[in-house]
């Protein structure tokens, strides 16, 4: 018997890419419903070659589901999350909500899926978008050489702050070829043709809580030794993330054995030929699956330190992708229906 399974948030971004992994993944699945607010009930979301009825969060019955994939948000999922739990599906959330409680699994499963049921609350939550690709990137370096410090700068699309942020990048670009002033909204400069070096809010640190996050994500997924110090920029891109990265080992690991061990590792494509166009950009990335990693190199300003480029779909592997993933991970150690299930 397979499982059946909420997606709440079913209308966004994150939501529609997850219907579409769903469809494609080897998860055996008896039912799927597309949940949403009361304002799109009865809108039509696709799984995969069917068409599904959006229905209302606040009057759907839980206990008839084993798994709901969550993307509504933080405030949605402080909120629904427990209520879920209680009703006895299990929850996989999207959102910061809960990625710091330690009753509740940071999972990305090529790095950490052993801790996968370690769920006390009936909640997994999936990392930041940002934290998942650089983790999937640092970990096989790290298992063969300890990495002491990172320094990450990002190249965020505007995806990651969901469809408004997207419609806005857009009507800013067409408004500058009109001569039509658009003031920002959901930035707090102009987007278009700029990057805004700003995700999410100030803290009193200085950092931004998206930088912290990649810091104290990455230490509760890789280890907590890891220092990480991030730089997060907004840049008029609509689907997928770049960073570079600086990484200090403890040991010695030349550019040539980090390629070759990334090439081999799970979840990692390298493309790294140092000719024009041997490396990933962010359009190239949008509806794949693997974290691509290029332009892999030695620093040579200081001793066991690598530089290179990781790229992934940020709805994609920075959301929906994992999400699906930790769902596989649950369905391979038989997680059981749900026992309130009539
Ligand atoms: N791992 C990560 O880093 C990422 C995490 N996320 C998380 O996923 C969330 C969704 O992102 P994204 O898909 O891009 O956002 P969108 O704005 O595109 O979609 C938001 C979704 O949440 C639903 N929703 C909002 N409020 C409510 C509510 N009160 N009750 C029920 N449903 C509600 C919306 O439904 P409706 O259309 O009916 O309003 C819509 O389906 C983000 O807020 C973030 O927390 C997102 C990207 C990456
Ligand atoms: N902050 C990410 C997306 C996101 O929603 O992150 P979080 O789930 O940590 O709030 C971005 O804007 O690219």
């Amino acid at each position: 018997m397979g499982y059946r399974i909420a997606v709440v948030g079913a209308t966004g971004n994150v939501g529609t890419e997850m219907l579409t992994i769903l469809s494609e993944s080897d998860l055996q699945v008896d039912e799927v419903h597309a949940v949403a607010s009361r304002k799109s009930v009865g809108r039509i979301v696709s799984y995969g070659d069917k068409d599904l009825k959006c229905v209302d969060l606040d009057k759907f019955d839980f206990t008839t589901v084993d798994i709901a994939l969550m993307s509504a948000g933080g405030d949605v999922s402080k909120i629904w999350s427990p209520k879920i739990a209680a009703a006895g599906a299990i929850v996989i959330d999207n959102s910061s909500a809960w990625r710091m409680d330690p009753d509740v699994p940071l999972i990305v499963p090529e790095v950490n899926a052993d801790e996968v049921m370690n769920f006390k609350k009936g909640i997994i939550a999936n990392p930041n978008c940002s934290t998942i690709q650089m983790v999937v990137a640092l970990k096989p370096l790290h298992d063969r050489a300890t990495i002491k410090r990172v320094v990450v700068s990002t190249y965020q699309s505007v995806s990651g702050g969901g469809k408004k942020n997207m419609d806005e990048l857009w009507l800013q670009t067409k408004g500058i070829y009109s001569n039509d002033h658009f003031q920002p909204i959901n930035f707090t400069k102009q987007i278009a043709f700029n990057v805004i070096p700003h995700i999410d809010i100030f803290m009193d640190s200085g950092e931004t809580k998206e930088e912290w996050k990649m810091n104290v994500e990455t230490k509760r997924i890789l280890d907590p030794k890891i220092k990480v110090t991030a730089t997060c920029v907004r840049v008029p891109t609509f689907v997928g993330h770049a960073e570079a990265l600086n990484i200090e080992f403890e040991n010695e690991l030349s550019a040539e054995d980090a390629h070759e061990l990334l090439r081999e590792s799970p979840g990692i494509m390298v493309v790294d030929k140092r000719e024009d166009g041997g490396y990933v950009t962010p359009v190239e990335c949008v509806g794949e699956f693997a974290t691509f990693v290029s332009r892999i190199r030695e620093d040579s300003t200081q001793d066991n330190t690598l530089n290179m480029w990781v790229v992934s779909d940020n709805l994609r592997k920075g959301a929906a992708l994992n999400t699906v993933q930790i769902a596989e991970l649950l369905a391979n150690r038989k997680l059981p229906r749900n026992a309130q299930s009539k």
